[in-house]
């Protein structure tokens, strides 16, 4: 199986991800982290020194190189990952899905202490500023991540959840 993993930064991608891959036995990556090791470098230094065009290009091509190379996998994407490239058909096409939804307060919450490695965020420093901008952010993805077959809701989004809902859509298809 692939299981790839969509939705807002702070939306607990990586970490959840983490946790299903060792629950499933299968190997976990996470796309930045692939990216970062690719480019010997960090996300806010690619968007510092290249811009954002070089690293949704980066984006695109290990996305596909992941997918090429493992049959079996659980992959944590970037919050914009879906919404480039036509990455998304790349994800529908390839595994399952899984959006991670969690309402914007809540991210403000999880991502005030870590907007300074989140180029996209990091202009927004206070609460208020942080909540509008991801508020537009999603505004303006929410179509991409509507898309997936599978969504989970925080605070439910546990392994155990995920597997259900995994197991479900398996017993439809
Ligand atoms: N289910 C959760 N409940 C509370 N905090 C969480 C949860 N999942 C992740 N977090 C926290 O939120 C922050 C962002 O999580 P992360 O997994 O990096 O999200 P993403 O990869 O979607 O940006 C981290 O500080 C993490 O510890
Ligand atoms: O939302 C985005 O466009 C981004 C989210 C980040 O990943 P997380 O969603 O894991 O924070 C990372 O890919 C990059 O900073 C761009
Ligand atoms: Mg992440």
């Amino acid at each position: 199986m692939r299981l790839y993993l969509i939705g807002m930064p702070g939306a607990g991608k990586t970490t959840l991800g983490r946790a299903l891959a060792t629950a499933y036995e299968v190997p976990f990556r996470d796309l930045d982290d692939e990216i970062v090791r690719r480019e010997q470098r960090s996300i806010p230094e690619i968007f510092a020194q290249e811009g954002e065009e070089y690293f949704r290009e980066q984006e695109a091509e290990v996305l596909r190189e992941l997918v090429a190379e493992l049959p079996e996998l659980v992959l944590s994407t970037g919050g914009g990952t879906p919404c480039f490239h036509h990455n998304l058909d790349v994800l529908l096409e390839t595994g399952l899905t899984l959006y991670l939804a969690v309402p914007v307060p809540e991210l403000v919450r999880r991502l005030l202490q870590q907007a300074s490695q989140r180029p996209l965020l990091a202009p927004a420093l206070d609460a208020a500023a942080l909540e509008t901008r991801l508020t537009e952010t999603l505004a303006a993805r929410q179509g991409f991540y509507d898309r997936a077959p599978l969504c989970c809701a925080a605070p439910i989004c546990s392994v155990e959840a995920v597997r259900q809902l995994v197991d479900r859509y398996n017993a439809t298809v």
